[in-house]
């Protein structure tokens, strides 16, 4: 039986879990939700999540939100191995680590600083700036001599953060300065498989939102 995916695919969120189901080979039941409609607001999807966000799962009535939390459940419940979210408490811990990181401070960052400026319209505070690019300094760090964001394999968290750094590039953030990430930026996209369907085109879709919201 296929799982229901509720997703856009120009949403970050969203990308990560469409990219961690190319790895696993998994084929989602794509269900586009289209939030300038809102139809994550209608009854039915408020039954399947009552906080109203995509990306949302249901699978055969187990409904979860959350990107994070989907991936790590689809490499859990799916995967043929653990590679991607693997079990050896340590391993795990590291990897949680860095979905906690790109939760709780990149992609935080990249929000406080770029939605109020994005969707309101409103002017951008310097001092945000300085804390992503504080940010990209620990992710450049922890990439020193590393091909991967955590361990020496492709995991869920180079899945989430690939769906964050791609986003940053969307809104022309400058990745020059950080030589780690860029290697590993242009690793991940030439060896995913179905790199461009589950994360280019989306971020070309978030690049013509921006567009379109700036024209307004
Ligand atoms: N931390 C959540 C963020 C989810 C989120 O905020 N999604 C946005 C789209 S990118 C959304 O659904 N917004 C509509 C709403 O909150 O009502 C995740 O990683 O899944």
């Amino acid at each position: 039986m296929t799982i229901d995916f509720y997703y856009l695919p120009g949403s970050a969120p969203c990308r990560s879990v469409l990219l961690t189901a190319k790895v696993l080979g998994l084929d989602l039941n794509l269900k586009l939700t289209n939030l300038q409609a809102g139809e994550h607001l209608t009854p039915e999807f408020l039954k399947i999540n009552p906080q109203h966000t995509i990306p949302t799962i249901n699978d055969n009535g187990f409904s979860l939100w959350e990107s994070r939390a989907i991936c790590t459940y689809l490499v859990n419940a799916c995967g043929k191995d653990d590679s991607l979210y693997p079990k050896e408490p340590r391993a795990r811990a590291l990897v949680d680590q860095r979905l906690y990181f790109d939760i709780g401070t990149l992609y935080a960052r990249f929000a406080d600083y770029y939605y109020p400026s994005l969707f309101q319209g409103l002017p951008k505070e310097p001092s945000k700036l300085e804390r992503i690019d504080e940010g990209m300094k620990f992710l450049d760090g922890f990439l020193e001599g590393q091909t991967y964001v955590a361990g020496k394999n492709l995991t869920v968290a180079d899945l989430a953060i690939l769906a964050s750094i791609s986003t940053f590039e969307v809104v022309e953030y400058d990745l020059s300065p950080y030589k780690n990430i860029g290697k590993w930026y242009a690793n991940l996209k030439s060896t995913i498989p179905g790199y461009k369907e589950a994360n280019e085109d989306g971020c070309i879709a978030f690049k013509e939102l921006i567009d379109s919201l700036q024209k307004k």
